[in-house]
């Protein structure tokens, strides 16, 4: 279980990101967060992984109580959350495996980490590469992968990580549909065959609506929506998107 208790962000410029907002994920969930730019989705994603500290409230994790207690269970909470970004953060000029291979860093110490990593993890690396259909690939520069390749190579390495939960920021967004749908199929399925707990950011409402147990609609940094895909309507779907709209604005 992942739950936020009145987590609210004001960044340090003042702008407020988050309104206070409470949440609770059962594990193994596949929620996806769905809202206009602006609307707070990073925002929350960044909360869950402590990259961003709220400015009141608490994010607790697996029981285990607040992840922010002290920098031994933030590092911990971080290892057990793979993250997937739009733009993959792949280093280009290194094979599909070694990029895979950096999802197990974090298991290891700083120093044995820089020595070649043992048998074992390249198995894993190996595994993860084979259940999003790119064994094939493992040796072939990233850089040289599609867009969707290498989004696929970015669910590797977060799998790679043996995580609890996953987190994706837009995932899907720089590609085109086929690739698109592919890649969140490819997660979808992981997810679930793993137990893991995924919070999915996306632009898509069709692809919401395929893929997610549960969809919150965010709208200017509040949950204006929490349900089923077919709980919502499409007079919800106006309404998370046009409240931040020019209309909405002048109106
Ligand atoms: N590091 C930051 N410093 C200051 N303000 C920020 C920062 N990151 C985001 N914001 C602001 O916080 C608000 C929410 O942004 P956030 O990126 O969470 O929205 P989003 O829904 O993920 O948008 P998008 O779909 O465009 O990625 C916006 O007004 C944004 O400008």
């Amino acid at each position: 279980m992942l739950t936020l208790q009145d987590v609210a962000v004001t960044y340090a410029n003042g702008v407020a990101a988050l309104a206070p907002t409470s949440l609770s994920i059962p594990k193994g969930r596949f929620l996806v967060l769905l809202g206009p730019s602006g609307a707070g989705k990073s925002t929350l994603l960044r909360c869950m992984n402590g990259l961003v500290r709220p400015v009141q409230g608490e994010v607790i994790a697996g029981g285990r109580g607040s992840i922010f207690r002290s920098h031994k269970t933030l590092r911990e909470h971080r290892r057990r959350t793979g993250m997937i970004f739009q733009q993959h953060h792949l280093i280009g000029r290194l094979s599909a495996l070694q990029n895979v291979l950096m999802g197990r860093i974090a298991e290891h110490n700083a120093l044995r980490s820089m020595l070649p990593l043992p048998r074992t993890d390249r198995l894993i690396a190996l595994q993860a590469l084979e259940r999003v259909g790119l064994l094939d690939r493992a040796l072939h520069r990233a850089d040289q992968l599609s867009g969707g390749q290498q989004q696929r190579v970015g669910i590797a390495r977060a799998m790679a990580q043996r995580p609890e939960i996953i987190l994706a920021d837009e995932p899907v967004a720089s590609l085109d549909p086929v690739a698109g749908e592919r890649v969140l199929a490819d997660l979808h399925r992981i997810c679930r065959e793993d137990g893991i707990t995924a919070i999915v950011s996306l632009h898509q409402v069709d692809l919401a609506r395929r893929f997610a147990d549960r969809i919150i609609g965010l709208s200017s940094g509040r949950i204006i929506f929490d349900g089923s895909p077919a709980q919502l309507g499409a007079s919800m779907i106006d309404e998370i998107y046009v409240a931040a709209s020019p209309r909405r604005a002048a109106a």
